[in-house]
């Protein structure tokens, strides 16, 4: 400490990097009288300014140092622990999106990713107010200045109450030590020599993302409002460098995690070569960056060489170095690994690059080395954050999954991600690129997995879910002298009128009454009759509709198909209809001709008919079995029965009875008192009383079982059709049924699919939008709007519903089905949805989960400020006229994270991307507890010290607004463009 009587404002400012106008301000605030910038005050009086300065920040700091140890040492820990292909997958994923991943994964491996999204081992700086820096003189480092010279540069020595070198920057205020900036260089070489420990330990109390601020703030760009970080020096940004830092060693630092403490007296921003053990640079990406760029290809490999270095501070300390080979041209050592090197030459021509001999670190791929050495910091950082296109694109989007992946139509883009060992963001990173719009969470079409599968060179099967779920079954191969033959299925079509029925009926009765079977004749959708000892099962809903409903459904349960053309009638169109549905379900075909009886019959017209569908009679010398029989005497029916055993006799119908059944639903209803019933048609296997079952979305614990006859049976052999009770819904005829383990099995997986089959319906339900309205109007489908109202207060509200009510819509009459103020919750969603309504939002926006059911169901939700844009809207839409071909979409989101004053710049909120894209100059809404508080546009937008267009969800930035600077953290920035859409 130096004992001064006097300190002058100037030297405060310049100490604490605050403008001396700042300074005026605040000593006025506290009590202490100086008029001018050359005005003095007492030492006293300085360290009570200083201290209102760096009290908060060094607490603050304090407590965001243990969180990131705690990160640095979850992330070490997980990664250590995670298996290459979960790390892959959970590392990248932002916050939001993790939170999703953790619903499937461990709470471990989730949480995990939390950790990895930060840069572990920096201790929170605040911003050195870059009077020093901005102007920094460019010094070039001592090159080769022993590391404990230049840790002490030769500037001014530390403020009296400055901290010890490595600590808290932001920490009291006597913690900086105005150093000048040509020894700057110098001081931040220190910092290697501090215990990388400390640095390893992160900083940050702050619940959101210190390391973000502190990134962002030791970069120099932002500063906290009213801490103004004692005299912390910034970190030279690379492009200032004369002697270009070599990159991958640049990132040393940071990939190695322990970095060198960063002294008082850090090199000033505009030092060059400054920043070895300093916060990232420009160039230097975070740790989330890192992943994100080693991702996909690669990205276990990536991190794992880097997190010895990360963890390795202590125990792979190179050698210090004297000078890096060639010069190297300040490569800076801050590596974790190099702690005791000269941090930094700050360009030097000597700068302690690697310690020579020391093995490269870990944390730089070869490509990195080679191929980014030699690019400028501000060149590098472009590249990282460039869209991923190229070279970059092709490494970091490809799949890590080799060979064939089975995929469900309708996964998640989530689901999909993980089956092909991508990061998520990638897929909405690839689909952005094609002009698609989705979320993580949103399921895909096929066309879209097929697209993003070929652009991740990733092999795809698509799978039905069942065969999935039951692919052990199906892999069980039936022995040959398990099966034995199973009564043939048989399904009568034909036109209408032409004895189907009758015949049906005919051939039951005659069974029924050859008294073969015992009982009441039950009509439950299929029967058997017994023809010589042998059975014959007939599906008793004639006509092909039943018959290509079921075939719809994927069922086939028909061995033989019965074509009935009434001989006095002749082909009719439906026996066309029922020819082509059979030929295309391939199965055997036999014609009966009915109504031999009659007198008009002519059966040889018949065969002569059909012969134009390629229906040749055995007697022509064709291969079709045709028989003349009558329905209404039962002529010939013995001998129809006795072809249909023969073609079974061909098909060779077998089964296996000694194994778990699976069959078909013929049909079902709900019983008044027996709850939902249904027929089923055992296939394969023995279908037993207590059995549990799942049938599409119904699952069944065999209660009881009745045969065609009204017998309760305990069992069912293939073939037998029976009334099965005991369903918990009625499933759909042409549904399969399964056996499965246990009543919880089949409750879950018929769970699953009705949740599958809803999100399905909803995804292909054509909605109603203000860009159907007209047509939906137009067509006769609309009388009612149905809305629902939400606004930021009442007075709006009530104000829209009025305006809403007096609207003349020729004919449509609105209604709003519900109205309040606040965010839009989940239950408006439900009820839009339930209701077909168009959710009308005014300065409010959709809760997170609100948001979800938005995407899930397509509810149309319009956000609104001024109400008469809402009237226009709605009554243009009801006309078909609505103008606009623009749409409003958010293209991203943040999270404010930290509010920095920047002297003479404003306010800059550090912010981290929660979703999508933040572009520079792009509109920005800033919604507070899902109000819109301010309508905006982005003025800046910085990666650290560096300007850019852009920067993509899972990235930190700082944020500068064109008007409204009244941010609280917490907020969030809503990004939005408007952008023409086709009109339907
Ligand atoms: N003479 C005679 N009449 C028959 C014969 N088969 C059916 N019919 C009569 O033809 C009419 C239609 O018979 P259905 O069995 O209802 O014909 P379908 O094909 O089932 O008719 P849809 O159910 O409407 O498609 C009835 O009046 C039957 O009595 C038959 O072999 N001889």
């Amino acid at each position: 400490m130096v004992a001064l009587s006097k300190v002058r404002i100037y030297e405060l400012a310049k100490e604490t990097g605050l403008s001396n106008k700042e300074v005026l301000d605040r000593v006025s605030e506290l009590g202490i009288e100086a008029k001018s910038h050359s005005s003095s005050v007492s030492e006293g009086d300085a360290l009570r300014f200083r201290e209102s300065l760096g009290k908060a920040a060094a607490e603050k700091e304090a407590a965001e140092k243990e969180r990131q140890r705690r990160e640095a040492e979850e992330y070490e820990r997980a990664m250590t622990e995670a298996k290459p292909k979960e790390r892959t997958a959970s590392r990248i994923l932002p916050p939001h999106l993790r939170k999703a991943a953790q619903s499937e994964e461990t709470g471990e491996s989730a949480a995990a990713p939390a950790a990895r999204m930060r840069p572990p081992a920096q201790p929170f700086r605040p911003a050195d107010s870059g009077s020093t820096s901005v102007g920094g003189q460019p010094t070039p480092a001592a090159p080769s200045a022993p590391a404990g010279e230049t840790a002490r540069p030769g500037g001014p020595p530390p403020r009296p109450a400055a901290p010890p070198p490595p600590a808290r920057p932001g920490g009291a205020p006597p913690a900086r030590p105005a150093t000048p900036p040509a020894q700057q260089p110098a001081a931040a070489q220190s910092s290697p020599a501090a215990p990388a420990g400390d640095q390893a330990r992160p900083a940050a109390g702050k619940p959101m993302d210190p390391s973000r601020a502190a990134a962002i703030a030791r970069q120099g760009v932002v500063y906290r409002p009213g801490e103004k970080p004692p005299q912390q020096q910034q970190p030279t940004p690379p492009q200032q460098q004369p002697a270009r830092p070599a990159q991958p060693a640049a990132r040393g630092p940071q990939d190695g995690g322990a970095r060198a403490p960063q002294q008082p007296g850090q090199p000033p921003m505009g030092t060059p070569g400054v920043a070895t053990s300093g916060p990232p640079r420009p160039g230097q990406p975070t740790i989330p960056e890192r992943m994100l760029r080693g991702k996909a290809v690669e990205p276990v490999r990536k991190v794992e060489t880097k997190l010895p270095q990360e963890g390795s501070g202590k125990r792979s300390i190179p050698p210090p170095l004297k000078a890096a080979p060639k010069g190297g041209p300040s490569r800076p050592a801050g590596g974790p690994g190099r702690p005791g090197g000269p941090g930094r030459p700050g360009g030097g021509p000597a700068g302690p690059g690697r310690p020579a001999g020391a093995p490269a670190g870990p944390g730089r791929g070869k490509k990195g080395k080679k191929r980014r050495g030699d690019l400028s910091p501000q060149e590098q950082f472009e590249q990282n954050n460039r869209p991923r296109r190229g070279r970059r694109q092709k490494e970091a989007v490809k799949a890590a999954v080799e060979g064939p992946v089975d995929v469900v139509p309708g996964v998640t883009v989530n689901e999909f991600a993980k089956a092909i060992g991508v990061n998520a963001v990638d897929i909405v990173a690839v689909l952005f690129r094609m002009g698609e719009m989705v979320t993580v969470t949103q399921s895909m079409s096929n066309d879209l997995i097929e697209l993003v599968a070929a652009e991740m060179d990733a092999e795809i099967n698509f799978v039905d879910a069942d065969d999935l779920l039951f692919a052990d079954y199906d892999e069980v191969q039936d022995d040959p002298a398990d099966l034995i033959d199973r009564p043939p299925v048989v399904t009568v079509m034909g036109h209408v009128d032409h004895g189907k029925t009758l015949l049906l009926d005919s051939i039951r009765n005659a069974d029924v009454v050859s008294g073969e079977a015992g009982g009441i004749t039950q009509h439950i959708g299929a029967y058997q009759v017994t023809r010589d000892g042998r059975k014959i099962t007939f599906i008793d809903t004639p006509g092909h509709e039943a018959f290509t409903a079921m075939r719809a459904r994927g069922a086939s349960v028909t061995d033989v198909a019965i074509l009935v053309v009434a001989a006095d009638d002749g082909v009719k169109p439906q026996t066309v209809e029922a020819i082509d549905h059979i030929k295309a379900a391939d199965v055997p075909l036999m014609v009966a001709v009915n109504k031999i009886d009659k007198e008009n019959a002519d059966p040889v017209k018949v065969r002569t008919q059909l012969t134009e569908y390629e229906l040749i009679a055995e007697e022509f010398g064709g291969d079709t079995t045709m028989v003349n029989v009558s329905a209404k005497t039962g002529e010939n029916l013995d001998e129809l029965l006795d072809l249909i055993l023969l073609q079974a006799d061909v098909e060779e119908t077998k089964a296996n009875p000694n194994r778990d059944a699976r069959g078909t639903v013929i049909e079902a209803h709900l019983d008044r008192g027996r709850g939902a019933v249904a027929t089923v048609l055992v296939q394969n296997g023995t279908l037993r009383v207590g059995d549990n079952l799942v049938a599409g979305v119904a699952s069944c614990k065999v209660r009881a079982m009745f045969d065609d006859v009204g017998e309760r049976v305990t069992e069912a052999e293939p073939s037998k059709p029976v009334m099965v009770l005991g369903w918990s819904d009625v499933p759909d005829a042409g549904d399969e049924f399964r056996v499965v383990d246990d009543e919880r099995t089949a409750r879950d997986i018929a769970g699953d699919r009705a949740t599958r089959a809803r999100k399905e319906e909803l995804a292909n339900r054509p909605r109603l939008t203000l860009e159907s309205l007209g047509d939906a109007v137009q067509e006769g489908q609309l009388t009612n709007l149905n809305l629902v109202v939400k606004g930021d207060v009442s007075g709006t509200v009530e104000a829209v519903a009025a305006e809403m009510d007096k609207l003349d819509l020729e004919g449509v009459r609105t209604r709003i089905v519900r109205k309040g103020v606040g965010a839009v919750t989940n239950d408006d969603v439900v009820l839009a949805d339930a209701s077909d309504a168009i959710i009308i939002a005014f300065n409010v926006r959709p809760e997170a989960n609100a948001r979800q059911t938005i995407e899930e169901t397509g509810v149309d939700l319009r956000q609104y400020s001024i109400i008469y844009k809402a009237i226009e809207d709605i009554e243009a839409a009801v006309k078909g006229l609505l103008a606009p071909t623009f749409e409003e979409f958010t293209v991203g989101r943040a999270e404010v994270r930290e509010v920095f004053k920047v002297p003479r710049a404003g306010f800059v909120f550090g912010s981290y991307v929660t979703e999508g894209t933040i572009k520079r100059n792009a509109s920005v809404r800033v919604v507070r507890d899902s109000v819109v508080v301010a309508d905006d546009t982005i003025g800046s937008l910085r990666r650290f010290k560096d300007d850019v267009a852009e920067v993509r969800e899972g990235f930190e930035c700082g944020i500068g607004l064109d008007k409204f600077q009244d941010i609280k953290v917490g907020d969030e920035f809503e990004v939005y463009e408007e952008r023409e859409v086709a009109r339907d």
